[in-house]
């Protein structure tokens, strides 16, 4: 185990069978349908990877990057577009995927940006919900795990760019995250 880990929350075998069941409900709620499915870096690289693996249905994808936390554990609470789609969102069905829905800031950011193009429907899948933190009112439609008020690592999800990489879901030893908490 990496060495700056004090606990495994999700290992990579109840991410596996979460991101599967997630797939087959997209797949069902979606079939005979044309859609779009946007992955929002750079946190939800493994998921977005994963799931739409899970997806048996004709799909395209697309990739934002947004960004908030930079080097810290809290949300600057300003959202920065760093990459903007390539393709048109205007009359598709699109389902934002995200790592995890926290504050909500950036979610809502990305819910009104993305409807003031005209899709048809905009949903969200996460795959961590963290709602005892919400500032705004958004809730994602497909959900993974609901996870307690800690500053989670791994699977894509970062620290000051670090732990991307972990297989698992972490919390780090307190040390680890430095001078922020
Ligand atoms: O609900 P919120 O409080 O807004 O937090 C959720 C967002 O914060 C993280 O992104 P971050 O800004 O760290 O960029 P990153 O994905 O590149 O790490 C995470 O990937 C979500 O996009
Ligand atoms: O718990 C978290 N971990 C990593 N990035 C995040 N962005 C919002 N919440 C988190
Ligand atoms: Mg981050």
């Amino acid at each position: 185990m990496e060495r700056d880990v004090q606990e495994i929350l999700l290992d990579r075998v109840q991410i596996a069978a979460k991101v599967k069941e997630l797939g087959k409900k997209i797949s069902e709620d979606y079939r005979g349908k044309d859609l779009l499915v946007v992955g929002i870096l750079k946190g939800a690289i493994m998921f977005m990877a994963d799931l739409v693996r899970e997806i048996d249905i004709p799909i395209t994808v697309d990739f934002m990057a947004v960004s908030s936390y930079g080097q810290s554990t809290e949300s600057s609470g300003a959202v920065r577009i760093l990459k903007d789609l390539e393709v048109s969102v205007e009359g598709k069905n699109v389902l934002i995927v995200e790592d995890i829905v926290d504050t909500g800031l950036t979610l809502r950011y990305l819910l009104e940006n993305l409807k003031s193009r005209h899709p048809a429907s905009v949903r969200v899948c996460t795959l961590l919900d963290k709602p005892s933190r919400r500032q705004v009112e958004v809730s994602p439609d497909y959900n993974g795990f609901e996870i307690p008020d800690k500053f989670v690592v791994g699977y894509g999800l970062d620290y000051a760019e670090q732990y991307r990489h972990l297989p698992y879901i972490a919390v780090l030893k307190p040390e680890a995250y430095g001078r922020e908490e």
